[in-house]
């Protein structure tokens, strides 16, 4: 398993007008749909190609396409924020969708709804959430795919805490990780530090 933390500018930049606190809903939806189309960028820099013959205007040639369906999987409700972004780039893509809420009090992750396109077990899969705290969402996320028949499952969040990160290392050593970022800590409340506070509430204008 790897565990990548993509090192760009520009998404450096777009994440720390995420964390601020005083960003309008609309500009954190807007900075979170391009850091999004960069993620989706990088994680797919070697997915897997085949060979198609094309036909430019000059002549015949050999070109490619990608070999696997993608599904991508975003954790509802804040994962849904990233799909835009990916789609912009992947629009063969189909979605699944994994409904999930962390209880409050014992932060045990909650599924309330799941509903994925055939063919899971062939597929390319990405998780998405903006964030990775102590992994339990993650983690029933990936488990609930994997009784599905889902193989080849890849996680993309924005802000990780080392927590959450060791504990899905540790439990799915198969699924690679990317974030934009990797946090300090969790604090007493289990949000990460310094993150950017809940990520559904400042995507949905929700608190
Ligand atoms: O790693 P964990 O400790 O499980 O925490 C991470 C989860 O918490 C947030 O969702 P939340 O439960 O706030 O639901 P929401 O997306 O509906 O706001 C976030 O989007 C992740 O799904
Ligand atoms: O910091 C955190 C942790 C869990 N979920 C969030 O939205 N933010
Ligand atoms: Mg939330």
């Amino acid at each position: 398993m790897s565990v990548k933390i993509i090192d760009h500018a520009l998404i450096k930049h777009k994440l720390s007008i995420m964390r601020d606190k005083d960003t309008s809903t609309y500009l954190f939806k807007q900075n979170l749909d391009e850091i999004a189309m960069l993620m989706a960028y990088e994680v797919s820099k070697d997915f897997p190609l085949k060979l198609k013959d094309i036909e430019t205007p000059i002549c015949k040639t050999t070109g490619f396409e990608l070999a696997e369906q993608i599904i991508l999987v975003p954790i509802l409700r804040a994962g849904i924020g990233l799909v835009d972004g990916f789609r912009m780039i992947m629009p063969n893509a189909k979605i699944g969708h994994i409904g999930m809420y962390r209880d409050e009090e014992t932060l045990e992750p909650q599924e309330y709804y799941a509903r994925f396109p055939k063919g899971l077990e062939s597929s390319k899969i990405i998780i998405v959430d903006p964030m990775l705290a102590t992994g339990g969402s993650a983690d029933m996320a990936i488990e609930d795919i994997k009784k599905r028949g889902g193989k080849d499952i890849m996680l993309v969040c924005l802000v990780g805490a080392p927590e959450g990160v060791k504990f899905l290392q540790e439990k799915h050593p198969d699924v690679d990780i990317t974030l934009a970022a990797l946090d300090d800590h969790l604090n007493e409340n289990g949000y990460i530090v310094p993150g950017l506070g809940d990520a559904g509430d400042r995507l949905f204008g929700t608190d």
